[in-house]
């Protein structure tokens, strides 16, 4: 019944199932401005696939098959920008056994990180995952940029069940430098949209930024080559 419903799904949104191998040979092509990777992860059953179907299909299915990742793929257009968005969805397995999260870490350009607002145990292990993007560097390099996380608490239609509360949600997200929402992919459509688009804004804004830093970092390196050599040059 599950493998029927994402065959479905699969169908609507043209996705790609793939094995662990095909999505880390993946990870390592380079990626161009307009190609935007997300990876949506968070604890069991919190509505990753919820909120994922709901951005492509703007439909809620209600029950997905969760034995296998997915990649969906979507064009899409924003202030009159073409985009090509890849939204990585694992499956548990997957999760569980890579919560060193270094593959998301090497391939993603952003994070949606779910929680659900009636299970408690949800939100520490959001909160772990936000500390583990947001580690340190080992080797910090001055053109990294922290990537785009926004967290989000789902099924807030659950609210008279809450565990979680707002105030929670929106203090770890300023601690950790994320943005923050409350949602429900049962029940809304239009903020579930808004959510996605905040956090592609979020990751093109970072895109501007490694450019500049970039190109001023090669504009340095030109200028000591010319001093060195060029000074050498005149004194022979
Ligand atoms: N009430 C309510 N239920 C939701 C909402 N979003 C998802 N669900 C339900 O929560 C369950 C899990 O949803 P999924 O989208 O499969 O969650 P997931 O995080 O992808 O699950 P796994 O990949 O199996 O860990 C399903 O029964 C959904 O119907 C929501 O906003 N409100």
């Amino acid at each position: 019944m599950r493998a029927a419903i994402k065959k479905e799904v699969k169908n609507i949104l043209g996705s790609s199932q793939h094995s662990s191998k095909d999505w880390i040979k993946q990870k390592w092509q380079k990626s161009k401005m307009n190609d935007i990777k997300l990876a949506v992860l968070g604890g069991e059953r919190t509505g990753k696939s919820a909120l994922t179907v709901r951005f492509l299909t703007k439909r809620f299915i209600g029950e997905y098959a969760s034995n296998f990742e997915s990649i969906y793929n979507k064009h899409l257009c924003l202030d009159g920008k073409q985009l090509n968005l890849e939204i990585y969805d694992p499956c548990p397995q997957s999760q569980k056994t890579k919560f060193s999260l270094t593959s998301e870490l090497h391939w993603a350009d952003g994070f949606v990180i779910v929680y659900d607002i009636s299970d408690r145990s949800s939100f520490a292990l959001a909160k772990a995952l936000i500390y583990r993007i947001r580690k340190p560097q080992s080797t910090p390099c001055k053109r990294f940029v922290e990537p785009a996380v926004i967290l989000v608490g789902n099924k807030q239609d659950l609210s008279h069940v809450r565990e979680v509360g707002w105030e929670e949600g929106h203090g770890l997200a300023l601690d950790r430098h994320c943005q923050f929402c409350e949602l429900s992919a049962a029940e809304q459509t239009l903020e579930v949209e808004m959510m996605f688009i905040r956090i592609i804004k979020d990751i093109l804004t970072n895109f501007k930024l490694k450019e500049k830093r970039r190109s001023s970092g090669s504009k340095s390196m030109a200028k000591l080559i010319n001093n060195v050599f060029g000074k050498r040059r005149k004194s022979v």
